[in-house]
């Protein structure tokens, strides 16, 4: 095999809960995460040269080892010693510094990629903790789909039966948020109200997509929404606009609402555009995992996942 082509995906937290910190600076979360239909689309193609080269649509996005679909690469190359160089193709459609994991997913999406292209044949459980050294979201989206994090990010436990499938809207502000900043300023002690993670578990049991909406909670708001009082008008204008519910995902600035109606998101999504003057609006859905899928080749040859 030569080139392999991926599907990193965006995800979106349904809860995050903030239980604690360490003394390492890291805080403790509980978080229910789901995977999204948005992707970046990403070709990992085997070259001569040894070396890691990485292109792609994006011409501010660093293409060094500052791009962590480059570490992920380089990672793979060191510690399974491969002698072969490889060029990352990245078309990036997440938007960057958004609270989706885009820049995570493509990492997850290049592990993956390279213990096939390589025929590697390592475990996911390996390649969850080869992603761990790299970020804490990164082992969530080599697992994907509808998951209960915990720890720092890293203790996965999956949810059977997953999130109902539903629309999903994604809105964020043209501005960018860095993490790192958001968790430094979280006064997790002082937070009044802790999102209802069994009550949403038990929501989502239920395929009760309405309840889900009113019981979504992330603690991180009481950082960004003071920072972009916007995001609040967002999730206003989301609600009014036929969501079931609204949330920011992770440290933001996205917002994302909940629809059982396609048109419906459709409508909202238009109407945010121009209200806002937002040109990052996805309609999007909830994305399943398929259970036992195996890798499909395209009539070229090449391979899908
Ligand atoms: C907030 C969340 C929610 O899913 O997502 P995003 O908004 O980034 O998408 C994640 O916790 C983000 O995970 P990720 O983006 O991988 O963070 P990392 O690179 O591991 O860490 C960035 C910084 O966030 C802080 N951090 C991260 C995780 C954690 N449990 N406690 C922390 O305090 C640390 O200060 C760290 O330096
Ligand atoms: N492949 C990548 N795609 C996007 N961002 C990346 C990538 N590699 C490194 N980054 C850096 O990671 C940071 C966080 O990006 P991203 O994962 O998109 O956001 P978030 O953590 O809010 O979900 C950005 O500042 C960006 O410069």
């Amino acid at each position: 095999m030569e080139e392999i082509r991926l599907k990193a995906r965006a995800k979106i937290n349904l809860t995050l809960d903030v239980t604690g910190k360490r003394d390492n600076g890291y805080h403790e979360l509980q978080m229910i995460m789901q995977t999204v239909g948005l992707y970046d689309e990403i070709v990992l193609r085997k070259i001569p040269e040894n070396e890691i080269r990485l292109e792609s649509n994006v011409s501010w996005l660093p293409a060094d080892n500052r791009n962590l679909a480059w570490r992920a690469a380089e990672l793979m190359r060191s510690t399974y010693d491969i002698k072969e160089g490889v060029l990352i193709q990245i078309d990036k459609r997440i938007p960057v510094a958004a609270g989706l994991a885009g820049g995570s997913a493509d990492c997850a999406a290049v592990l993956v990629g390279m213990n096939k292209l390589f025929s590697l044949k390592l475990p996911a459980k390996k390649l969850e903790e080869l992603a761990l050294t790299m970020g804490t979201d990164i082992p969530y989206c080599v697992r994907r789909g509808t998951v209960l994090a915990e720890g720092v990010g890293e203790v996965l436990t999956n949810i059977e039966p997953p999130c109902p499938f539903c629309y999903v809207v994604l809105a964020k502000l043209p501005v960018s948020v860095s993490t790192a900043k958001v968790y430094q300023s979280l006064k997790w002690d002082q937070v009044e109200h802790h999102p209802d993670t069994k009550g949403m578990l038990a929501a989502m049991a239920e395929g009760d997509v309405p309840a889900m909406g009113r019981l979504l909670g992330n603690v991180l708001e009481t950082v960004t929404i003071p920072m972009y009082p916007k995001i609040a008008d967002i999730k206003e204008s989301m609600l009014e606009n036929g969501a079931e519910g609204a949330l920011m995902s992770g440290s933001g600035p996205t917002v994302f609402g909940l629809f059982t109606k396609q048109e419906r998101a459709k409508e909202a999504a238009k109407i945010l555009r121009k209200q806002f003057a937002m040109r990052d609006v996805f309609v999007t859905q909830i994305y399943h995992v398929p259970h036992g899928k195996k890798e499909r080749r395209t009539t070229d040859g090449r391979h899908k996942i």
